[in-house]
């Protein structure tokens, strides 16, 4: 079921920033989508056009056939977002806060206090709970953000940098929330960051932004199809012999381009028929770091930067 539909959006900001052009994607029901690009790509643009917080100079968008701009009530019952600078009250305790946004949801009381004290327990923040906001890390002040956009179980949640400010078995906590929603509950999942490792781990589908263009967009697979046409073999062996192309990189390592890894086992073969020992065979895949700075490179090239 598409979830997100995105055609043809653009926004030029008062001033004339082209931010967004041009920008096409649809999204479905359980997906992970890491939308990536350097500082001033677009990214959050884009997240405010898809919340309603802005209004397109051009083309269109949906959250489950809700237009945010013109049904922005409706649309923020469908979605939820978290931000880097979640705004919440200081002088409120964490489960007062919860239950203040769970009655802007439209919750009931019993519901927001039972669906708050679920979501508190899920992010630990249980023994923080009658503590005051003000007094939160902020780790805790992002996973009480979290808990606030999942108060009214939407269909759609916005992260803008989810993790950034947690400490590692918090983000590790976060993460296998990001991804049992997804899974579990269909939720769709639009990831604004540029930690590329972190996307990687997580995400099932990538966009790829930059200046405000999308770049590409598709699963890793797809990805690395698109960008890279051969892939590197390492094989650790004895020896190797002549005529397979390999490239010598240490006593006993060699390397080959291949296109395809139905060649692998010809090549494991020739190795074996010829005598030599074989004691390790490593397809290198490219990760999305190299996909991104490949395409970003290309690009500059291209700009003849
Ligand atoms: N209100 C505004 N008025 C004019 N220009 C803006 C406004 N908001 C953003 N911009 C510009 O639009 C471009 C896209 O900004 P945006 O915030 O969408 O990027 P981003 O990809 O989210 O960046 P970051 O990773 O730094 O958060 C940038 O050049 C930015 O300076």
């Amino acid at each position: 079921m598409e979830t997100v539909t995105i055609q043809s959006l653009s926004k030029t900001y008062t001033g004339g920033k082209e931010a967004l052009k041009q920008l096409s994607l649809s999204l479905s029901a359980g997906e992970v989508f890491g939308f990536l690009g350097p500082n001033g790509a677009g990214k959050t643009t884009t997240v405010k056009l898809l919340t309603g917080v802005l209004t397109p100079s051009g083309g269109s968008c949906e959250i489950l056939g809700v237009n945010p701009h013109t049904q922005p009530e409706k649309a923020h019952l469908l979605s939820g977002i978290v931000t880097e600078h979640a705004q919440m009250y200081n002088n409120l305790t964490g489960i007062e806060n919860l239950l203040f946004y769970a009655t802007a949801f439209g919750l009931k009381q019993k519901e927001g206090e039972q669906r708050g004290e679920l979501l508190l327990r899920e992010l630990d923040l249980m023994e923080a709970k009658d503590r005051k906001l003000a007094t939160y890390s902020t780790g805790m002040r992002q996973r009480l953000s979290l808990a606030r956009a999942l108060l009214h179980r939407p269909k759609v949640l916005f992260l803008d940098e989810p993790t950034s400010g947690l400490d590692p078995e918090s983000a590790q906590n976060v993460n296998q929330m990001i991804q049992n929603l997804a899974r579990k509950e269909g939720v769709t999942i639009f990831l604004c960051t540029h930690q590329l490792r972190y996307a990687q781990e997580i995400c099932t589908r990538y966009g790829l932004i930059e200046q405000g263009s999308l770049l590409a967009s598709g699963t890793m697979e797809e990805l690395r199809a698109q960008v890279f046409t051969t892939k590197t073999l390492c094989v650790c062996a004895s020896a190797v012999p002549d005529g397979l192309n390999f490239i010598k990189r240490g006593a006993n390592e060699f390397e080959v381009n291949i296109r395809d890894k139905k060649e692998i086992p010809g090549l494991v073969r020739k190795i074996v028929e010829a005598g030599e020992d074989i004691y390790s065979v490593n397809l290198m895949e490219p990760s999305l770091e190299d996909i991104y700075f490949a395409l970003t490179t290309g690009r500059k090239e291209d700009r003849g930067i």
